[in-house]
């Protein structure tokens, strides 16, 4: 089975940039361990503290933050980066050509059940035109990712990674600690029979989201005409890696649940490097209006609606009026 640094070679990555996805690798092999050992490694429960976004972090946020940050703050490669768990963009190197952004531990409410969670991430040229501790180094829009995406700490610790070509997917070898390359290309076909949505929200959402959702609730004895299944992990790489090996479409459309936050999943570490994902698997990625890829960020936690997955599903979505 092919190692992933040859891979990366033979897709003609740039030595520098190979250098800061094996760093976070580094990083997150560490955190699979952890999150292996459970209880035993004290990963699980509350902190005390809050992040910016007013959210609770869990000691595996915290942890598995401080492990990016201290690892790629050290890499001679990184200029700066943004987490969901840092309020500002963080300095690295002067000079060094990359930056990185990442949600350090995504499906935080699936820590404490054993279930489903990852690490998110995405790289970009930094700026030469802004300091490098700038929140403008992220003003970029998904287009220019160089490379996105994510650890999924499951059953088996996977990778799953695009550097702008194919969605490659990557097995975490326990017994000498390297990926290994398992799925050459993913690819997700343009219909499916399978949606994931938090349903909970349904009556906070808009009347179009309403009607598309009730449509496919309908099933064959809807305008649709077959039936549909649905699945939600309450951790998008789990749902997202859902999509990108059997096909479906996930959803986190905006909703009026809390007025002051009409969408729920931020831009630049969570729906743009998933976004890269499913595009490169021949997906497609919308907030509804837009193409999640062309929105140029306003600020560096902006939240997006966000819809993805089988092209034709979320065409269908878009088309979908009360
Ligand atoms: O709790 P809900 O509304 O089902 O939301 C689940 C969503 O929230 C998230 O857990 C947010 O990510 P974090 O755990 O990184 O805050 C997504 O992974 C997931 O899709
Ligand atoms: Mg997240
Ligand atoms: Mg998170």
């Amino acid at each position: 089975m092919k190692r992933l640094i040859p891979t990366l070679r033979a897709d003609n990555v740039p030595l520098e940039l190979i250098m800061v996805i094996r760093t976070i690798l580094a990083a997150s092999k560490e955190i699979s361990f952890r999150v292996s050992q459970g209880a035993l490694s004290g990963i699980l429960g509350s902190s005390l503290d809050e992040n910016i976004q007013g959210e609770t972090q869990k000691k595996l946020d915290i942890l598995s933050n401080q492990l990016l940050k201290d690892i790629l703050l050290s890499s001679p490669d990184v200029r700066a980066i943004a987490s969901e768990e840092e309020d500002d963009v963080v300095a690295g190197i002067e000079d060094a050509p990359y930056i990185v952004a990442f949600d350090p531990l995504d499906g935080s409410s699936n820590i404490d059940i054993n279930g489903q969670i990852g690490t998110i991430f995405t790289i970009y040229a930094a700026r030469d035109d802004v300091p490098a501790d700038s929140p403008l180094q992220f003003a970029q829009p998904g287009t220019a990712q160089l490379a996105a995406g994510y650890v999924l700490y499951g059953p088996s610790t996977l990778l799953v990674l695009t550097t702008g070509g194919p969605t490659r997917l990557y097995t975490l070898d326990q017994t000498h600690g390297g990926y290994l390359l398992t799925q050459d290309e993913m690819e997700i076909e343009p219909d499916t029979a399978e949606f994931a949505i938090n349903m909970s929200n349904q009556r906070f959402w808009n009347q179009d989201t309403q009607a598309y959702i009730n449509q496919l609730i309908a099933g064959e004895t809807g305008p649709r005409g077959k039936r549909f299944n649905m699945r939600w992990n309450g951790a998008m790489v789990g749902d997202v890696h859902r999509v990108l090996q059997r096909g479906g479409i996930f959803l986190y459309p905006s909703d009026t649940k809390n007025p002051g936050q009409p969408s729920k999943l931020r831009l630049l570490y969570e729906a743009n490097p998933m976004a890269m994902l499913v595009e490169n698997a021949g997906g497609k990625a919308v907030t509804g209006e837009d193409r999640i890829l062309d929105i140029m960020p306003s600020d560096l936690h902006q939240r997006v609606p966000v819809i993805m997955g089988a092209a034709n599903e979320v065409d269908e979505f878009v088309n979908t009026k009360a």
